[in-house]
């Protein structure tokens, strides 16, 4: 959003007023007079300031200011923009006779608004170097409530329609395709020449309606590569307006009158429509753009698609006062309304398959990014899934081997209890240690190789071989001869066996199993213990085993999931790829079409300026000699 830029100029004093009172700074004649700074405009009543008529703007300029300078200031950045696609509108705005159509169309030594502007707008179209423009212009003034179009003769009272498309228009309009400022300032000399002038009492040569120059820039980049971008199209409308004046003032009657009440009306209409939209947004509520056909046609200008200059003209003169103050109020409301400038485009066939090409390409170079990012994650949770797996396979390596030992130990042990068992001793029978020490000899600790005899195959009897059956089939040869108790023994029949040792493993292992010194059943209870908890570690680790072994399994599932998404990653970039293909192959199509049609618009628009130029002239000649008849018959007619 920005505001239109607002200006006051005060034009010199007229020449009567001037000569009859002193003039400083705008305001002149009388008790009453404007003080004028640059920004700063204050009624003053002999010398005081009047209360409630000071004025502040951005510009203010007294009547030294040129042409030139307002154009520098105000109007400049507005073409610029213009040729730049946003729609732009300059109007001078102010009482009859104050300097409205001085300031847009200037006169001889000092060329106006419009003029500059269209200089200006050929000078920045030629500047900007990579674009291609088509100008067309078309003049219009709006007499009496009604349209008509200034270059061409008989072409009255055009209606207003609107589209969806266009907008507002006025239908029926000629528009001239033009080349050079030099044909536009030539058309305009046309068009002046069919404007409502008329004579009144404030201005010799009044301007009785208000006239509209138009300009419709088009634009489109020349380099073949941006060849499918938008084409942009904005709307320059320089205008003249009208005068209000009073009537009593003016002295009109007649026509004039009637001329005087229209202008006044539509002037009402315009103000009408700043005051609502200077309103803040809840009170503003309808505004009448369709009560007059200005305020329709400067419907974008106000509070809408554009960038809006507009110059206030006003009158020094002490007599003017409360026109120049109504000028001031007209300008202070309308510096506080806000348009909406952007650039208009046209989105060609060619710019929208660009556009989407472009699009496809971002997200193609997105993709790839993802692709490249996606495939090192996967290689990192491969490499980190493998190392894992190394891991687990190491861990089971451990926990089998850790088995194996287990298990043999768990053997060894089942060995030993075996063996204990097979000696035949009973823990309810020997249940006291001392009893037990008292069957070994006494010094058989002293005699570890000494042998021992071992029942042979009858030894089950109990009538030779009382020894207890739990006692097993291991005995020394003390035992044997305690325990048969003078019963016959044939010795010969012994089996000599090796003295009981207990394996390294056993003794070594003092917490899991007892000394040969402790009692045999708390050997064996130990020895149980120990079986048991080996089976609960082996148990454990069988278990560990089997959950390393799922997540191995687990792994290996992973891992071939990612490598099948990175399989279907890789499809889907080929994919993109033939289609990016296609895309470029269906646009190089499309600019060639599009060359072909610049060609023919370039060769179409050159015959036609060449065959307007022609018209031109012919009928400025034919104007010419139509005057020279008029002013001979009127010579001649005495
Ligand atoms: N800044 C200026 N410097 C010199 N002369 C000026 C200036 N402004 C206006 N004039 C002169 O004042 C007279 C009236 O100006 P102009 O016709 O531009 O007024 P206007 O506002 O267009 O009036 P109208 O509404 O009746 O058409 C003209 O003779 C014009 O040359």
């Amino acid at each position: 959003m920005e505001n239109i830029s607002v200006a006051v100029r005060f034009r010199p004093p007229a020449a009567a007023a001037a000569d009859t009172s002193p003039y400083s700074g705008g305001g002149v004649g009388g008790d009453r007079e404007w003080r004028v700074d640059d920004t700063r405009i204050a009624l003053l009543h002999r010398a005081a300031p009047v209360p409630g008529a000071s004025f502040a703007f951005d510009h203010v300029f007294d009547g030294t200011a040129t042409n030139v300078r307002i154009y520098g200031v105000l109007v400049r950045s507005l073409i610029r923009a213009a040729v730049h696609g946003f729609n732009g509108t300059a109007f001078a705005y102010g009482q009859t006779s104050s300097g409205k159509t001085f300031t847009m169309n200037g006169s001889g030594d000092q060329p106006g608004i419009i003029p500059l502007s269209v200089r200006d707008v050929f000078d920045t179209a030629r500047e900007a170097a990579d674009r291609e423009f088509l100008i067309r212009v078309s003049y219009m003034e709006i007499y009496n409530e009604e349209i008509n179009d200034l270059l061409t003769l008989g072409s009255q009272k055009l209606p207003i329609h609107e589209s969806l498309e266009r907008g507002v228009y006025v239908a029926g309009l000629r528009e001239e395709i033009v080349n050079s400022a030099e044909q536009v300032l030539e058309l305009l000399e046309l068009g002046e020449a069919n404007r409502h002038f008329g004579e009144t009492n404030m201005n010799v040569r009044s301007s009785r309606s208000h006239t509209i120059f138009r300009m419709v820039i088009e634009s489109s980049a020349k380099n073949q590569m941006d060849s499918g971008d938008a084409i942009r199209v904005s709307v320059l409308n320089l205008v003249d307006l009208a005068g209000s004046e009073r009537i009593a003032k003016t002295g009109a009657g007649g026509v004039r009158l009637k001329e005087g009440k229209h202008i006044n009306k539509s002037l009402m209409i315009l103000g009408n429509v700043i005051n609502k939209l200077s309103e803040s947004g809840k009170q503003r509520g309808h505004i009448p753009y369709r009560d007059s056909k200005l305020t329709r046609i400067l419907q974008p200008a106000l509070g809408g698609n554009a960038k809006t200059s507009i110059i206030c003209t006003a009158a020094p003169e002490e007599i003017h006062v409360e026109e120049t103050r109504g000028t001031l109020q007209f300008a202070s409301r309308a510096k506080c309304v806000s348009n909406c400038a952007q650039v208009n485009e046209i989105l060609t066939d060619a710019a929208l398959l660009k556009r989407q090409n472009k699009e496809i390409e971002e997200l193609r170079k997105k993709l790839q990014v993802s692709l490249v990012y996606f495939r090192l994650l996967l290689k990192f949770r491969c490499d980190n899934s493998e190392l894992e797996r190394d891991r687990l396979a190491m861990e089971l390596e451990e926990e089998k081997r850790l088995r194996e030992t287990l298990e043999h130990r768990l053997a060894e042990q089942q060995k030993m209890l075996d063996d204990l068992n097979r000696t035949g001793i009973s823990p309810d029978q020997f249940n006291d240690s001392i009893q037990l020490d008292a069957l070994k000899t006494p010094n058989s600790k002293e005699r570890p190789n000494g042998f021992v005899a071992s029942r042979a195959h009858y030894s089950k009897d109990v009538e030779f071989s009382p020894i207890p059956e739990n006692l097993g089939t291991v005995a020394d040869e003390d035992l044997w001869m305690q325990l048969n108790k003078g019963c016959i023994t044939d010795l010969e029949m012994l089996e000599m066996t090796p003295g009981f040792k207990c394996s390294q493993s056993i003794t070594e292992d003092k917490t899991s199993v007892a000394t040969p010194e402790e009692p045999i059943d708390a050997r064996c209870q130990k020895l149980e213990k120990d079986c048991s908890s080996d089976r609960q570690q082996l148990e454990e680790s069988k278990a560990k085993c089997t959950a390393l072994e799922n997540e191995r399994d687990l792994l290996k599932e992973d891992n071939s999931s990612l490598l099948e998404e990175l399989a279907k990653s890789k499809q889907e970039a080929g994919r993109l790829v033939v289609e990016k293909e296609e895309m470029l192959k269906e646009l190089d199509m499309e600019r060639s079409r599009m060359e072909e049609l610049k060609q023919e618009i370039r060769l179409f628009s050159q015959a036609f300026s060449q065959r307007q130029g022609q018209l031109t002239s012919l009928y400025t000649k034919s104007k010419a000699i139509v005057e020279n008849c008029k002013t001979s018959s009127q010579v001649s007619l005495p």
